[in-house]
């Protein structure tokens, strides 16, 4: 009897249902073409696994720089029901981003004449799209002789030694000295000039170091410098002094050097809740996500950083010339072959690192030039933390704090406190805690940018905030405004930060065995960065003195401050 009954009903349902999905259809296909032109489009296939860097001399970048292809990207992108977040606060932020941006990104066209140029082509990838933003093309300071951190010697240099004012200069080579050290065992004889065709990629790294950033994100030298990273034959690896955990020093035939952090637990293992900061496992990944997260925010404060996966026995026993960390090569019972080597924490049998059986994913970043030809200063953070138990450090009790850090020098006085700001910014995004130093070089005095290094403790949570990481910025209320701009461009639909992201590790060489960071991690990012915004607006509403305007120093025509 139920059987009987229910044929033709259920055909009737399945009719109805039919026409219901060919409506909902038809609907969906009229709202993209109206409305989301910008956000309906195919996701574009990355051709190579090295990470690419977007200039437009790359011969290797596939999108079209003419103008004629290109529409403008002053339009800003139409917000949609699908994109929209979830709280009401986000949808503050998100109109706000628009409203400020618009006028920005106009007054920003002007400064760097990208008007015409700069486009939102439909199929073109979010990346690309960000980066060729007016916001990521600001024209910067003009660079003088003393704004480069090292250059390269001349023979002239080299005929009047200590007759010049430039005598106390970094100064790295004439032609005779790259000769003369070149006939090390296993390295490649040196055939290097002041061409700088011939310098190899970490050379030309270390040579583009400047007062304001550690590398430009257009320079072609950063894709030749990280595919140089990820696939060099290793020539010698020895345990790194400094720091608490186990990282290798690892060489290579021309004289290039990069520090490795090896892969200590999965991908998706989530810090232990009962885990202080202090006690987290350093993770490989983090260190790579951390150098396309501050490139993304338009930073430039962290070496590069590339994923490769290693031979433990080929690539590290068989070529360490380090005690320390040879006699500590083991075959573990499920056959891996492990080392652990000699460090303050986890280096013992039960802390491994182990291959598979020889496979083992790590994380290589470019060394920053010799301390002996770079020095550099380091920093205690005024926000550091307690490290231990049971203290709280001052910045925790007193919520005045910052005025006192305000008054004190270096954080008087230029661009030292907003520096901090967006480093406190990065960390947030990312949930590093464990910021206690941040560096300098030298040379550059107090005018410089903060360099940005170990970053090996972030992304442990994904399913949590630490908002302690943003009590600079909510007790100093100070923000650069380019930073500012750029944070409220990435939370719209069409930049989306999360996608961004996605896209910028999809580069990275280890992405082809797994995503460098889950979906979770990445969503956090979004929640995070709207979690940024709103201490910003609550600053906003409490204080005049919020923005630090270095954005308006190059429009000198506009008396126009709307964010
Ligand atoms: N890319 C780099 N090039 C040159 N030196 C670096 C680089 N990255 C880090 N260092 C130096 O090595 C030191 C130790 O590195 P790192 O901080 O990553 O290790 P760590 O074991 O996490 O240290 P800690 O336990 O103190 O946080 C840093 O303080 C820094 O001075
Ligand atoms: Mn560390």
């Amino acid at each position: 009897m139920v059987k009987r009954n229910l044929g033709p009903s259920t055909r009737s349902i399945y009719l109805g249902l039919a026409c219901l999905s060919l409506a909902l259809h038809l609907l969906l296909a009229i709202f993209c073409l109206s409305v989301l032109q910008t956000t309906c489009v195919l996701p574009t296939s990355s051709s190579s696994s090295i990470p690419r860097t977007d200039t437009h001399h790359n011969e290797s970048a596939s999108h079209s720089t003419s103008s004629s292809t290109a529409s403008s990207s002053n339009k800003l992108p139409a917000r949609t029901h699908s994109e929209e977040q979830h709280s009401p606060t986000a949808n503050t932020l998100h109109h706000k981003a628009q409203d400020s941006i618009g006028e920005v990104t106009e007054k920003a066209n002007k400064l760097t004449g990208a008007g015409k140029a700069i486009q939102n082509v439909k199929g073109q990838s979010k990346l690309e799209a960000l980066f060729e933003h007016p916001l990521y093309n600001l024209p910067g300071p003009e660079l003088q002789t003393d704004d480069w951190l090292l250059r390269v010697k001349t023979d002239e240099d080299a005929k009047d030694v200590g007759s010049e004012e430039g005598e106390s200069e970094e100064i790295i080579t004439s032609d005779s000295e790259w000769q003369s050290a070149s006939e090390e065992d296993g390295y490649d004889k040196v055939s290097w000039t002041r061409d700088v065709e011939t310098h190899p990629p970490w050379l030309r790294f270390h040579l583009g170091i400047s007062r304001w950033e550690l590398y430009n994100r257009k320079d072609p030298n950063l894709a030749r410098l990280t595919h140089y990273l990820a696939t060099q034959r290793i020539l010698g690896a020895v345990q790194k002094t400094g720091g608490t955990q186990l990282k290798l020093l690892i060489s290579f035939p021309n004289h290039g050097q990069a520090l490795l952090k090896p892969m200590k637990q999965s991908r998706d293992a989530e810090t232990d809740v009962n885990l202080f900061y202090f006690s987290d496992f350093e993770r490989h990944n983090a260190e790579i996500a951390a150098f396309h997260l501050d490139r993304l925010l338009g930073f430039n404060r962290i070496p590069p950083v590339v994923g490769r996966l290693i031979n433990v026995t080929a690539d590290i026993r068989e070529k360490t010339t380090d005690h320390k960390v040879s006699r500590t090569f083991f075959t573990s019972p499920a056959g891996n072959v492990c080392f652990y080597g000699q460090c303050e924490y986890y280096c013992s049998t039960e802390h491994p690192v182990c291959g598979r059986p020889h496979m083992l994913e790590v994380s290589l970043a470019a060394m920053l030039p010799d301390l002996s030809l770079a020095p550099r200063r380091s920093w205690r953070s005024p926000w550091r933390r307690s490290y231990s138990r049971t203290k709280l450090a001052e910045w925790e009790k007193n919520p005045n704090y910052c005025d006192t850090v305000k008054q004190t020098p270096p954080y008087s006085q230029g661009t030292r406190l907003v520096d901090l700001i967006d480093m406190v910014i990065l960390d947030f995004l990312m949930s590093n805690m464990d910021r206690h130093h941040y560096e300098t070089f030298e040379k550059f005095g107090n005018e410089t940018f903060l360099l940005h290094l170990d970053h090996g403790r972030a992304f442990g949570r994904h399913s949590q905030d630490e908002p302690s990481i943003l009590a600079p910025l909510q007790q100093c209320c100070r923000i650069r405004r380019s930073t500012l701009l750029r944070l409220r461009l990435l939370l719209l639909p069409d930049f989306r930060l999360s996608d961004v992201m996605r896209e910028s590790l999809a580069q990275d060489p280890l992405a082809a065995v797994a995503p460098l960071l889950s979906e979770p991690h990445l969503s956090a990012l979004d929640r995070r960065l709207a979690a940024v915004l709103q201490v910003v607006q609550i600053c906003q509403e409490k204080h005049k003195d919020v923005i630090y305007d270095d954005v308006e120093r190059y429009d000198q025509d506009s008396s126009d401050t709307a964010v």
